[in-house]
């Protein structure tokens, strides 16, 4: 962190302001003291790699050169990461420094986040040993191809076909159609050397379904695609422009059956398929990407409200009083209700993401000793906390953007980037809508076995208790709250599954009564997610170490994300629990006393992120406020002004002004 000498005064006064201690936030954020200083310990040694700093920002590089220089960026940090872990003898911690390098998206992304995952995760112990050393040291690179251009959510539907071929003892790789391109994959488009192709199996002409292969697609020493392979990059994008995200096609390319990922099902030497247990744990990778995803929208939504938070205390506009001289705009209530509770959903995901994380932690156990009971529920799970926190954190982040004023369109506030990786978390990784029906056949299953009275999962029980207290007065407490957030998640399952009745008494069958019930449907799943999000976030504060300082502002955000979620659903909760318009009055009310409350400790609870200036990457955000200085010094890098007169001066303007003159 740096040191507060040449801070900006406004900074420096809010800082003093702060009734608790940041340390002690920072430590419990990010797990413990020890966990702190490990993790800035290894931040220090990438930032002391000075072949990791840019020359100029990426935004000046063309879309070539940004990937080159992405690529180089991602093996110099791939060795300081191998150095640390040589030295210490474990991996690093978890850190977000790969923002402070990179800045957009690592081409590598994939390669560690779900090729080497799902050889780990789907290869049998002799796969992964053959596999993992070699992926783990990056002797090869690698990607998850699995989203076709015809096809992403639906993943039955693929068309990459792989053919067994028993005299060989070889798959045969084929894309028949160009919408069975594969079309995504991150790395794909000029890095990696080999992937996880998901392919439909064939064996004696009948399908299996879809199943993971690995393929070697480019040769290791030239590069170049092996023959049958055809790849390339898809172009830019909205975001992700260093994620080189690519096309693929196969044309009866060979593999050989140690290749197809064999933990689940198989394929014997004579191509007898030998079924797995589930088929849908080929899906296994998608879920753990998910639960991380919860995660990374702490991140992005923390990343955001720090600079944001610290602009706002640093930018004076206007007057709230003409006596006074001009307010800091974080003094206007209108721009607290824009930031705050950015500031409190991160910490509302970072618990939301522990608690997934131990979910998945042990349903991987169980399945390890063939117990599925509770895949499901980590599937519904993770699917609608994925979907409503990546949508959610997205529109925060660009709430933040707004806040920040004009200077927060400038790609040196690093919010439009930001925003572009944030929102595309809505799609990838399975599409928002997608995945909030996938919940929706979980909630629907649990209603029929809650009308039958029988004993529900933990994330759902809370239909079996509304269905009994559905009469009691509503309580203006976060509990009461968590509460009503629930009565509104069982009146929405109820009306939902009651009009899947309703229009299958009118005789259409169960797959149309769906899709006609579908937007309910959606809203059931969302509103669900909120009742998880609020109930495990008020546990969290409730249960924590904090000291009473600290767990006081800590009480107050959870406080203020329960009530600013109640006031932007009043609706549901009229129609749904048994709040009253007194009790939304005096929640209202309530709601701008936590922003009035948490006000003095703003600054103090984005420092409690720990996000360094590196990590920021913004003009706007960096801990010492020097914003207006930072914003032209930025500006001052642009190569239009590298010269005084640009060329364009004497090839077009001074001509046209000439012609005007005739
Ligand atoms: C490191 C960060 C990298 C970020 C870069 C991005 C990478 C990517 O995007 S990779 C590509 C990701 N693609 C997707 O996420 C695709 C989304 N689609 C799907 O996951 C599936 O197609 C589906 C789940 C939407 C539907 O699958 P389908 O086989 O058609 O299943 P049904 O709808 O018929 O449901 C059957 C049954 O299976 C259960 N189920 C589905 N998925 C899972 C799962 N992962 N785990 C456990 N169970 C699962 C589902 O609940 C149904 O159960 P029942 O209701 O009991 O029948
Ligand atoms: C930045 C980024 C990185 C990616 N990286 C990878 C990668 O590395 N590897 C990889 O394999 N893939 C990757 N993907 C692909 C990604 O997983 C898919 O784009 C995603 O799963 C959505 O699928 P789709 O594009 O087919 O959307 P579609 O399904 O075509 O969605 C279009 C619309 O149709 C609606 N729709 C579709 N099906 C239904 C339904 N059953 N019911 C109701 N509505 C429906 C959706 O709600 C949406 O509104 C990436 C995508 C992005 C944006």
């Amino acid at each position: 962190m740096s040191t507060e000498t040449k801070c900006n005064p406004d900074l420096v006064r809010e800082r003093a302001k702060c009734t608790f201690d940041v340390n002690e936030l920072i430590n419990l954020f990010y797990g413990s003291e020890k966990a702190t200083k490990e993790r800035r310990h290894f931040e220090d040694a990438v930032l002391a790699v000075k072949e990791l700093k840019d020359a100029i920002p990426e935004e000046y590089l063309s879309h070539k050169e940004r990937y080159e220089n992405g690529v180089r960026k991602a093996t110099i940090l791939r060795d300081v990461y191998r150095d640390y872990k040589a030295k210490h003898n474990r991996d690093p911690p978890p850190n977000q420094i790969t923002k402070a390098v990179i800045k957009d998206i690592s081409p590598f992304l994939l390669h560690n986040g779900m090729f080497v995952p799902t050889i780990a995760g789907q290869g049998t112990p002799e796969q992964q040993a053959e596999w993992l050393p070699k992926a783990e040291s990056m002797q090869i690179i690698g990607t998850y191809a699995q989203t076709e251009l015809g096809h992403g959510s639906f993943i039955r539907g693929l068309e990459t076909i792989a053919t067994y071929d028993p005299k060989t003892e070889e798959f045969v790789l084929n894309n028949p159609t160009l919408t069975s391109f594969k079309w995504w994959p991150g790395g794909l488009g000029s890095t990696v050397n080999h992937c996880v192709v998901v392919a439909q199996l064939y064996i004696n002409g009948k399908s299996h379904g879809i199943h993971p292969f690995i393929a070697q697609i480019r040769d290791l020493d030239t590069h170049k695609p092996l023959p049958g392979v055809k790849v390339g990059e898809i172009g830019p994008k909205m975001g992700f422009q260093t994620a080189n995200n690519g096309f693929l096609g196969f044309d009866n390319f060979r593999i050989p059956r140690k290749n197809m990922l064999m933990k689940n099902a198989q394929v014997l030497k004579d191509g007898t398929f030998v079924k797995g247990i589930n088929e849908k744990l080929t899906y296994g990778t998608m879920v753990m990407v998910r639960v991380g995803i919860v995660g990374d929208c702490s991140f992005y939504a923390a990343l955001a409200a720090t600079i944001a938070v610290r602009y706002s205390a640093v930018r004076h506009q206007s007057h709230i009083k003409a006596s006074e001289p001009e307010a800091q705009i974080l003094d206007y209530l209108t721009q607290q209700h824009k930031l705050f509770i950015a500031v409190a959903s991160s910490h509302v995901y970072r618990n939301a993401y522990l608690w997934m994380e131990k979910m998945y932690t042990n349903v991987m156990k169980e399945l390890s000793q063939d117990k599925q009971d509770n895949l499901p529920e980590l599937h519904a799970t993770a699917c609608c906390l994925k979907a409503v926190c990546s949508r959610d954190a997205g529109s925060l982040v660009e709430e933040c953007r707004l806040a920040c004023g004009g200077h927060g369109y400038m790609a040196s506030s690093n919010l439009p980037l930001t925003y572009g990786v944030t929102i595309a978390a809505v799609t990838y990784e399975g599409e928002r809508t997608v995945l909030l029906l996938q919940t929706a056949r979980y909630l629907m299953k649990a209603w029929m076995a809650a009308l039958k009275g029988k004993v529900l999962s933990p994330s759902v029980s809370y239909l079996l208790n509304s269905l009994k207290e559905s009469k009691k007065p509503w309580q203006n407490t976060p509990e009461g709250i968590v509460k009503g957030f629930q009565h509104v998640s069982f009146g929405k399952v109820k009306a939902a599954y009651e009009t899947i009745q309703k229009y299958m008494k009118q005789g259409k069958d169960y797959e149309d009564a769906w899709n006609l019930a579908s937007v309910q449907l959606v809203k059931a799943s969302e509103a669900h997610s909120r009742a998880i999000l609020c109930e495990v976030s008020w546990e969290a504060v409730c249960s924590s170490s904090a000291s009473p300082n600290l767990s006081r502002v800590l009480q107050q955000l959870a406080q203020l994300y329960l009530t600013y979620w109640t006031l932007e659903t009043s609706g549901d909760l009229l129609l749904y629990s048994n709040i009253t318009k007194d009790d939304l009055i005096i929640l209202r009310d309530k709601y701008e006393e936590l922003l009035v409350a948490i006000r003095p400790n703003a600054v103090g609870l984005v420092d409690g992120f720990d996000l360094r200036d590196e990590i920021l990457n913004s003009t706007l955000g960096s801990y010492d406020g020097r914003v207006y200085e930072r914003l032209m010094e930025e500006a001052l890098k642009s190569p239009l002004n590298q010269e005084t007169v640009n060329s364009s001066f004497h090839k077009y303007l001074k001509p046209m002004m000439e012609k005007a003159k005739l």
